[in-house]
């Protein structure tokens, strides 16, 4: 970006991938600085260590309270960019504990462990302190209080948390999202409650955009986090059309089968699009988002992200890591070894098996401690040799199919400690609550076998923490399948289907006796991923993608043509007195029609009919005897007789290869000697794809054929298409004089010559000449999507005396008539 104080370089780099490589090599650099010389910005050991129990932080020693001006900043001699990010959560829950007194201590989640690793910006938080604050001294209070660790809060109120919280993002959207489908409806109240969480949920988005837009300075950088947030990216943008917005799902993202469910689907999907740059941990939830936007919205799905009128959203996928060095460091703290020992001794004896997870219904735990039942049922040898820990962090805990959790997972486990368990020992040690960090890492650092089965999860970030605390022991990761994670852990780890008890089970099996060399191996691989692919990397990536999206956005704003200055269009109109307006037909004049006609509209478009706004101003316009007015269009003679038969125009049919004034005859405008020999080989091949391709349809004109697949499965069509022209070019048309043009949606084949482009002079010299003009041509529009080709040969025919040749769309067209 010209200017601009984060990207400006003497060497500018050409490609993206260049621009991205050398960020990367500056950001290496910067982090070795960094480790030498600079305390670190947000997540400093210290600020981890005054969170005991993740319980209250000391003022001194949050990190986020050093300056902008600090040592590091110093260090490198230049500014950190500022990053607000936002979440629902801030990384601190705060505690009331006096009228104007406020307790914080750090949130558990993997978003907020994954964020305390960014370092390199200079991050505010904005988000929910995950408390209900009514009165004005309170909120005073929690405001400086937060300020300090350089949070802002939102406020939200106890209804709105209850319905956009715990209603339609618990209820809703994560399980829609981890493919557990909508919750069911059974009466009418109820849908009428999933409307109003449905309005909460955007009326929260809008006050987390109002508290940014507050805060927000230019080049600041606004990335949104999570589900919780899909309507914020649009909502920023309307407050602000330059603020360099991102947005990071760190849910899976369904498949489009799943999304379409959602009544929603279509207002979320197009709220999200407005950020520059949407994110996911994998390429899989990426590929689903875009596969969405194509099939719901009909969008333009590309390599590079989704296409919407020319404006691109960029989508990729940016796996989240963890500060994985912070989980090394700690293993060699005293405390924690102390851990170790008290723990080493507690479970002699007996290999150690580990759960992790927030007591959620994705986390698989039911599915996780049956197929640890199954394993002791089948083995006996290892009834009183293995134990399993499972912390079981309580979450979401007014949702009431996660209190229907809770009560499960304790009546399975007293079952199977009552069956397998002694009068000293049990073979499952549940706890219902979270753990410091300290005693957390010395609980990974002996365990044996850790246990993930998810039945879906974003990424997983407890199975990198394991794999990070394994240094020594080497022990054996048993991962689901359906976690995120499994992408980048897979090599190292066992993979397994959680639904698949036995499958684990065995695993399970397999885990405990596996010998020393495969574990070390394994280990290794998934060690060199977790230490390499941290979260520093993953945020600093993001933005700098996200930037880096801001600058190709931006060439391509310069490629793209002005958009028309209306008012001088109409003044220069009214100053002129010999006018030419020449007009497209289908998607320039035509009523709209539901954008893949899914609805019906298919039958409707399939006849293109003038927007019936457009008749009046149409007629007036060609009444006007300054003024001659083209229908200029790629339909065939019938379909413009039927359309404008009435008014008084020129109409030039099959992209100008027909033409006439409708007083008169039509003429042909055909190049002579056209070879029509290859009409029926081809007519042939469009009659087989059509029939094996659902609701495609193909067109027989004079001059050309066309197979449009608009109304098809837009990916399938894509195919067919490519198969069509493989087979033409092979085949029926090799040898023949013809143009193959690929639309965006269909194939047309016609006879060489027989183009708008072409047939545009064909048309002036005969309107000139049946005018008889005295005075030249003084004003020229054109409106359609055939511009470029057409406004060539414009400038070559027209004199310079025209006051002004402008080129329009659909809805500049509509805004002047
Ligand atoms: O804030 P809560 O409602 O208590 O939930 C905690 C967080 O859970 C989810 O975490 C996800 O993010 C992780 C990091 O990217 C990822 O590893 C994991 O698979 C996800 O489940 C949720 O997305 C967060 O917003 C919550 O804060
Ligand atoms: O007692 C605990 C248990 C877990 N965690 C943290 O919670 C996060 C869980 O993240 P994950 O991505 O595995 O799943 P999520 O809970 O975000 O769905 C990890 O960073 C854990 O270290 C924690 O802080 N205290």
């Amino acid at each position: 970006m010209p200017g601009n104080k984060y990207n400006s370089s003497p060497l500018t780099p050409r490609t993206r991938l260049e621009r991205l490589l050398r960020e990367r090599e500056l950001r290496k650099n910067r982090s070795f600085l960094q480790n030498e010389g600079e305390p670190d910005f947000f997540a400093s050991e210290s600020f981890l260590n005054a969170s005991e129990s993740w319980g209250p932080i000391d003022e001194e020693e949050f990190a986020g309270t050093r300056s902008s001006t600090d040592n590091g900043e110093r260090l490198e001699g230049r500014c950190k960019q500022r990053l607000l990010v936002v979440a629902n959560r801030l990384p601190v829950s705060a505690v009331r504990r006096g009228e104007d007194s406020w307790q914080l201590e750090i949130s558990v989640g993997g978003l907020v462990s994954a964020l305390l690793g960014v370092r390199e910006f200079e991050a505010r938080w904005i988000g929910w302190a995950g408390v209900n604050v009514p009165d004005e001294i309170g909120q005073k209070a929690l405001t400086k209080a937060l300020a300090e660790k350089r949070c802002i809060p939102v406020f939200l109120d106890e209804e709105t948390v209850h319905q956009y919280y715990n209603g339609y993002c618990n209820n809703m959207l994560w399980p829609l999202f981890h493919y557990l489908g909508l919750p069911q409806e059974d009466r009418l109240a109820t849908t009428r409650s999933f409307q109003s969480q449905f309005d909460a949920y955007k009326r929260a988005n809008q006050m987390f955009a109002k508290v940014v837009n507050n805060i927000y300075e230019e080049g600041d950088v606004v990335w949104c986090h999570d589900y919780h947030l899909m309507f914020l990216p649009q909502c920023l943008k309307e407050y602000n059309n330059n603020m360099k917005v991102g947005w990071f799902l760190h849910t899976p993202f369904p498949s489009s089968e799943i999304h379409r469910t959602l009544p929603s689907r279509t207002e979320l999907l197009r709220s999200v699009l407005a950020a520059d740059l949407v994110g996911f941990h994998t390429y899989d939830y990426a590929r689903h988002f875009v596969s969405a936007c194509t099939r719901i919205l009909g969008l333009e799905g590309t390599p590079e992200g989704v296409e919407d009128q020319g404006r691109l959203t960029r989508v990729a996928a940016f796996p989240i890591g963890i500060d994985s060095d912070r989980f090394v460091r700690a293993l060699e703290l005293p405390q924690v070894q102390d851990h170790i020992n008290e723990l080493k001794e507690r479970f002699a004896g007996r290999k150690v098996m580990l759960g992790v997870d927030r007591l959620d219904m994705i986390k698989g735990i039911p599915q996780k401690i049956l197929a640890f039942e199954k394993f002791l049922e089948e083995n006996p040898s290892w009834r009183d040799k293995v134990v399993l820990i499972q912390i079981a962090v309580p979450t979401r805990t007014d949702v009431p199919e996660y209190q229907k959790l809770t009560s499960q997972v304790h009546e399975i486990v007293g079952r199977i400690n009552g069956r397998y368990g002694t009068l000293t020992t049990v073979p499952i040690h549940h706890l219902d609550r979270s753990l410091d960090f300290h005693a957390l890492c010395a609980l990974y650092a002996i365990t044996d076998v850790a246990l993930v089965t998810s039945l879906r999860d974003g990424m997983n970030l407890v199975s990198y923490e394991f794999v990070a605390c394994q240094g020594s022991k080497k022990g054996v990761l048993i991962l689901s399948e359906f976690a995120g994670a499994a992408q980048s852990l897979g090599a190292g780890a066992i993979l397994v289907n959680p639904w698949n008890i036995t499958e684990v089970a065995s695993s399970i099996g397999y885990a405990l006796n596996m010998p020393a060399d495969e574990r070390e191996k394994r280990h290794l691989h998934n060690f060199m991923h977790v230490t390499t692919h941290t979260s520093q990397e993953w945020a600093a990536t993001f933005v700098s993608e996200l930037n880096d999206t801001i600058v190709e956005a931006q060439i391509r704003t310069r490629q793209v043509p002005p958009s028309l200055p209306i008012k001088g269009a109409v003044d220069s109109y009214l100053q002129s007195n010999n006018r030419l307006l020449i007009l497209g037909f289908n998607a320039t004049l035509t009523a709209p029609v539901d954008f893949l006609g899914r609805r019906g509209g298919q039958i409707r478009e399939m006849e293109p009919k003038l927007h019936p706004d457009l008749k009046e101003p149409l007629k007036r316009l060609c009444d006007d005897p300054m003024t001659t007015v083209v229908v200029l269009s790629g339909s065939d003679r019938n379909v413009l007789d039927d359309n404008f038969g009435e008014y008084n125009m020129w109409l030039a049919a099959e992209n100008g290869m027909f033409l006439r004034l409708t007083t008169g005859e039509w003429m042909t405008t055909m190049p002579e000697n056209l070879n029509m020999d290859w009409v029926d080989s081809v007519k042939h091949v469009f009659e087989y794809f059509t029939e094996r391709t659902p609701r495609s349809h193909f067109e027989v004109r004079e001059t050309s054929l066309v197979w449009n697949y608009k109304y098809a499965d837009l990916e399938f069509g894509r195919l067919q298409a490519r198969d069509i022209l493989q087979h033409l070019w092979s085949g029926p048309i090799s040898n023949a004089s013809v143009d193959v043009v690929q639309g965006g949606r269909s194939v047309e084949v016609r006879a060489v010559g027989v183009t708008k482009g072409a047939a545009i002079d064909r048309i002036l010299g005969e309107i000139v000449r049946h005018k008889g003009l005295k005075t030249p041509i003084d004003y020229v529009l054109c409106i359609g999507h055939f511009l470029q080709k057409v406004m060539k040969i414009f400038i070559h025919f027209l004199s310079q005396s025209f006051l002004s040749n402008h080129l329009l769309d659909q809805e500049q067209m509509q805004q002047i008539i």
